[in-house]
């Protein structure tokens, strides 16, 4: 069971006078087990927050727990806390090694996390065994990035996050820029993925139709500020704050509620 907390976090880039806060004093819980959805305008502060949660930003001020255990204080020193949160970024072209095969990608991220130490044949295996779970077939362990789908590559993103066995993912954006029709099966994996590990994930997006499919409750940031939270129909059928207000009258599918073609919210796939 390992919960997300943050306490009152500040993100700020820059000093003195070119001093940027894009994330202000915000406070948000993610259940263990649950999936939060992340929404706001481009540069609310989004990715910051997810960032500073794995370690690639140092918050200025606030509490990170996760299980709670103060991961900002205990970074550098407790390799089990820093592998217990991943992230899956949005364009996974860039965050594979183009020269790289899938399987050693994956294999990589076992090695440099340490899941996996005992020999050649059994990282193989587990690199196998990954592969399955992010629904790729191991006979395409050999190819590279270029070999594959946009989807099959953020797939393989997906599996490099797993390999650490972590307890909480970051999902930041991991399908706006996939093609609509491969969406959905990446948004269902993740789904899948989700429930069979139990995992507890930060799910940022732009798309609220998705994130009203996908998500138990849903987080809405404008200018570096969580303005309104609450459980996903809540807050979408009937928004408080008026910004959120805004952001769904953008969006005139949610005003009725529909089901997403491609995403299946009873049965996995
Ligand atoms: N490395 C950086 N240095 C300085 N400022 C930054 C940096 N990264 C982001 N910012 C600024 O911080 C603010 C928040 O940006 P951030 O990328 O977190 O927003 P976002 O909500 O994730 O946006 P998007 O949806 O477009 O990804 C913006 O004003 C952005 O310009």
């Amino acid at each position: 069971m390992t919960d997300l907390v943050l306490e009152n976090v500040h993100v700020r880039y820059g000093s003195g006078a070119s001093a940027h806060d894009a994330v202000r004093d915000v406070s948000l819980t993610v259940g263990s087990g649950r999936i939060v959805g992340l929404v706001g305008e481009s540069g609310s502060g989004k990715s910051t927050l997810a960032r500073a949660v794995v370690g690639l930003h140092e918050p200025h001020a606030g509490r990170i727990l996760v299980g709670g255990t103060d991961v900002v204080r205990a970074r550098g020193r407790e390799a089990a806390i820093r592998r217990d949160v991943q992230m899956v970024f949005q364009d996974a072209s860039s965050s594979l090694d183009p020269r790289m095969t899938v399987g050693a990608s994956v294999e990589e991220a076992l090695a440099v996390r340490g899941t996996v130490a005992r020999g050649r044949a059994a990282r193989r295996a587990e690199v196998a065994r990954l592969l399955e779970t992010v629904e790729l077939d191991p006979a395409r362990a050999g190819d590279l990035p270029s070999q594959l789908s946009g989807g099959q590559r953020q797939r393989v993103a997906v599996a490099r996050a797993l390999a650490a066995s972590p307890r909480v993912l970051l999902a930041d954006e991991i399908t706006s820029a996939l093609d609509v029709s491969v969406q959905g099966t990446v948004l269902n994996l993740l789904r899948k993925v989700q429930r069979e590990l139990d995992l507890t994930v930060l799910f940022i997006s732009h798309n609220l139709a998705v994130v009203r499919q996908l998500c138990d409750e849903v987080a809405v940031m404008k200018d570096g500020r969580l303005v309104e939270a609450g459980p996903t129909t809540r807050v979408i059928d009937a928004p408080e704050h008026p910004y959120t207000r805004d952001l769904v009258d953008a969006v005139p599918r949610l005003a009725a509620p529909v089901d997403t073609p491609t995403l299946h919210r009873g049965a996995v796939s």
